[in-house]
């Protein structure tokens, strides 16, 4: 079937829906003036984990004790980001957040839609990743999230499957929370061992590959720095950095078989990221007062082609899960 599409008034871009117009000159304008020209570089790295630091501040298991448990993915960690940036675990995000408010400033999103837009599009320049949700007409933030909602590289896996499960309701369980990991594909510390920053967690921080799936699993025997650093075990690899979260998530025999099961599945890891990242970027939102504007966002480069598919279990557990 045809879908009908709107001229949007910048007279170049048509969009299925009206709403969506406004976001093609926001893509623009930072991949111009913050990654670079489209880049899979620090400022598409940092954004992309600003949308989790964002969206997984909200408890209904604080909410169920009276206490205010955070919006979810509400932009409270721009619009308050004096308090929140402050928080431990958000360590080195003031820094993205600084970078993002003018483009904030001189667009008309809600601060909510433009974090994780921008983590849409900074996860677009990397080669290999999926074509991430973006959504608009979230509802900003009145208040700041309580401190102690972000998971921290020193917490066990069982802190951190709960915390996920609840913030969640219920919806990411230990098999999930390792398909959000696969962002840890494109990353890199600058804070866990301050005296090595831009330290990356695989051997291919600018390509969304499964490499990082591989070498955590690798034996680990140095550090990229000082070592017995907070929340940092060793890396197989000079100059990698291991997180002890994702040591231990890998070895865990609740998430052990899910971990392994990404190492050369491209297509998973394409699959089960894109899954994760449409639910956590509308938490404490409500989709059906939310846009869908997709298609905004550019498919990126493909890698290579792999053996590997997605198997019925993989469909299913995303099919059954979605919400939308
Ligand atoms: C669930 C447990 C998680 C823990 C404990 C964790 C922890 C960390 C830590 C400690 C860093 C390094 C920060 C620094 O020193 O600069 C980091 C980086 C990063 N994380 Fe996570 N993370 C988790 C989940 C996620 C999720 C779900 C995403 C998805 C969006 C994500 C995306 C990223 C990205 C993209 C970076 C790289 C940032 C950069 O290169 O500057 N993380 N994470
Ligand atoms: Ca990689």
């Amino acid at each position: 079937a045809l879908t009908r599409r709107v001229a949007c008034p910048d007279g170049v871009n048509t969009a299925t829906n009206a709403a969506c117009c406004q976001l093609f000159a926001v893509r623009d304008d930072l991949q111009q003036n913050l990654f670079h020209g489209g880049l899979c570089t620090a400022e598409a790295h940092e954004s992309l984990r600003l949308t989790f630091h964002d969206a997984i501040a909200i408890s209904p298991a604080l909410e169920s004790q009276g206490i205010f448990g955070g919006g979810g993915a509400d932009g409270s960690i721009a619009i308050f980001s004096d308090i929140e940036t402050a928080f431990h675990p958000n360590i080195g995000l003031d820094e993205i957040v600084e970078l993002q408010k003018p483009f904030i400033a001189r667009h008309n999103l809600s601060v909510a839609d433009f974090i994780q837009f921008a983590g849409a599009i900074g996860a677009s320049n990397c080669a290999g990743a999926p074509q991430l949700a973006a959504f608009v007409g979230r509802v900003d933030a009145t208040q700041p999230a309580p401190d102690g909602l972000v998971p921290e590289p020193f917490h066990t896996p069982d802190q951190i499957f709960a915390r996920l499960a609840d913030a969640s309701q219920g919806e990411f369980d230990e098999i999930l929370t390792v398909w959000l990991l696969v962002a840890h594909t494109v990353a890199a510390a600058n804070d866990v061992d301050p005296t090595v920053p831009g330290s990356p967690f695989d051997s291919t921080p600018e390509v969304w590959d499964t490499q990082f799936f591989v070498e955590v699993l690798l034996n680990g025997t140095t550090f990229p720095g000082t070592g017995n650093n907070q929340g940092e075990v060793a890396s197989p690899i000079a100059g990698e950095l291991r997180l002890q979260s994702d040591f231990a998530i890998a070895r865990d025999n609740r998430s052990a078989c899910e971990w392994q099961s990404f190492v050369d599945n491209q297509p998973k890891a394409q699959a089960m990221f894109q899954f994760v990242f449409h639910d956590l970027s509308i938490f404490g939102q409500d989709i059906n007062s939310l846009v869908d504007c997709t298609e905004v966002v550019r498919i990126p480069t493909p890698i290579e082609r792999f053996r590997h598919r997605l198997t019925g279990e993989d469909r299913s557990r995303s099919r059954l899960r979605s919400r939308a």
